[in-house]
């Protein structure tokens, strides 16, 4: 359990609906009640640890796991000008999180910066943040918008990554499940955190990650070599098989047509009983085409009165 973390909790409740965004004015309130109210409403009571996020509201609402956190009360929102005494996962981060970040992370908690990463120019981060800002290491999101895509993850992936790197797969578990897609970060990542975890400090993060970034390179040109073998072999016997192919269809035709030759041949070949070709028989044809029975054939046999074939 975090260090005063139900001590927080206490005096938290879920954040109202007439509080602000980063960007925003709250209306009717003056600003002293609406900081006031703000100090008091920056934890949830539905997570173990603190969860905060400045909302730039650059994204569409119905994408944006961020406001999808806020809706289900898991997360508050935060000013800008206000700091965050937890992690702050940011792209402005200077160290990576490592799992000596966890009494951190236990007692002050995690927040991200919700915004588009296509205008990250318009986030003042000189007015956000705080003492813990980090970057994540290398690590592959999963959400539909940015899927198989590293570094690139959304809010919800940021703060699970956040905890899994310092040893709280269970809190990253219980906010991931809120997403159809969710623990599949955590099975797509898990060898990767696997290892983060049993880092120290940032250094060690990230001398991992660069061990990794290597062997996935390697691997990589292992692979466009092995299909470049591949495939040349592949050739090789595409060649020998069109070659196979082309020898078989000569033989083939060779074969049919020395067939039909075959075939025509014996139209008018003859044999006797023992298979022996006999004497091509000569056909003849008058003008009109029909064929005219050989003479030689139609001559008469003649024979005497003891059945002996007369000359
Ligand atoms: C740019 S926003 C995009 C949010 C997205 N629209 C959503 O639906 O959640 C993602 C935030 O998560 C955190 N984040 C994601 N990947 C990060 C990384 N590799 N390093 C540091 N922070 C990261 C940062 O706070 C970042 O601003």
């Amino acid at each position: 359990m975090a260090k005063g973390k139900n001590k927080t909790r206490e005096g938290g409740n879920t954040r109202s609906n007439n509080s602000r965004g980063s960007n925003g004015h709250h209306s009717k309130q003056n600003h002293k009640s609406a900081e006031f109210k703000h100090n008091q409403t920056h934890t949830t009571n539905k997570f173990p640890t603190k969860l905060a996020m400045w909302d730039f509201d650059h994204c569409d609402p119905k994408r944006c796991s961020g406001k999808k956190l806020e809706r289900l009360g898991l997360i508050s929102s935060l000013r800008v000008g206000q700091k965050f005494q937890g992690i702050v996962v940011s792209p402005n981060g200077k160290g990576v999180v490592c799992p000596d970040d966890l009494p951190i992370v236990e007692e002050f908690g995690a927040s991200v910066v919700e915004c588009s990463w296509a205008r990250l120019d318009e986030v003042p981060f000189n007015k956000i943040g705080g003492k813990h800002e980090r970057l994540l290491p290398y690590l592959v999101a999963a959400n539909q918008v940015n899927y198989g895509r590293p570094w690139r993850l959304n809010c919800v992936e940021a703060l699970a990554a956040c905890f899994a790197i310092v040893g709280r797969m269970d809190w990253a578990a219980q906010l991931l499940e809120n997403f159809s897609w969710g623990l599949s970060f955590l099975e797509i990542n898990a060898e990767l955190l696997e290892i983060y975890q049993k880092c120290t400090d940032a250094e060690s993060v990230k001398r991992a990650e660069d061990a990794w970034l290597e062997k996935i390179e390697q691997e990589t040109l292992d692979r466009k070599k092995q299909s470049q073998e591949t495939d040349l072999w592949m050739m090789g016997n595409v060649n020998r098989m069109n070659k196979l192919n082309m020898d078989d269809s000569e033989e083939e035709s060779a074969e049919s047509s020395e067939g039909d030759e075959y075939i025509e041949d014996t139209e008018d070949v003859a044999y006797d009983a023992l298979g022996n070709v006999m004497q091509k028989k000569e056909v003849k044809y008058d003008s009109l085409g029909n064929a005219i029975e050989d003479e030689e054939q139609e001559t008469e046999v003649k024979y005497d009165s003891l059945g002996n074939i007369i000359e």
